[in-house]
């Protein structure tokens, strides 16, 4: 099963809803791996032991990890968090995530800065390229838990948008304008 993700439209309504445009317009995963975002679909059921994420780890050199359950309960400073989870940032490094529980949108510009919402779900395991602008939010559930994955010790700073002359934003700009141009010298 792949991905569900769409374009959004262009109403201001409850972010938790999902933003279908009328008729919806769904967004392949080619759609998505040409704008850099790396997907997978693995079994949440036993995370601890599965060998199909300690192979990814591996592979992807993502050595630290940890779990944030997305409940006022057990997250200080829910209401800021949520907050700043849903204004348009970048961030210097991969943002690495895996969904365990529940469900909510992650939001991506792609290269015609438009938002493609992506909807995840327990089992998707999700890499966002460094100076990509994204967002996130709960769904109507209003409930998540997810793992965090990092390349060595872990730096959580976001950028909020406008960041054009951010190093990691120009690098992603670039790597855009080359594939754009691959595919053209390919045809
Ligand atoms: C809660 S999933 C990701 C939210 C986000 O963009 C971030 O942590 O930087
Ligand atoms: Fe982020």
């Amino acid at each position: 099963m792949a991905l569900e993700a769409w374009f959004m439209d262009d109403s201001d309504g409850d972010k938790r809803l999902p933003h279908h445009r009328s008729p919806p317009e769904f967004v392949s995963s080619d759609h998505l791996s040409d704008v850099g975002v790396l997907y997978w679909k693995l079994d949440p059921s036993d995370y601890e032991n599965d060998e199909e994420l300690r192979k990814i780890r591996e592979d992807r050199g993502y050595n630290y990890m940890d779990l944030v359950d997305l409940c006022p309960e057990k997250v200080d400073d829910y209401e800021q968090k949520l907050k700043n989870f849903w204004t348009e940032h970048i961030h210097g490094d991969e943002e690495i995530r895996y969904f365990l529980e529940g469900s909510g949108y992650f939001d991506i510009r792609d290269k015609d800065d438009r938002w493609i919402r992506m909807w995840v779900k327990p089992g998707d395991l999700i890499v966002l390229p460094a100076g990509i602008y994204h967002r996130f939010t709960l769904d109507t559930s209003n409930y998540i838990k997810l793992m965090r994955l990092f390349i060595g010790e872990p730096v959580w700073a976001s950028f909020n948008r406008p960041q054009e002359d951010h190093p990691a934003r120009k690098q992603y700009t670039r790597s855009l304008t080359e594939k754009a141009g691959a595919a053209l010298a390919a045809h």
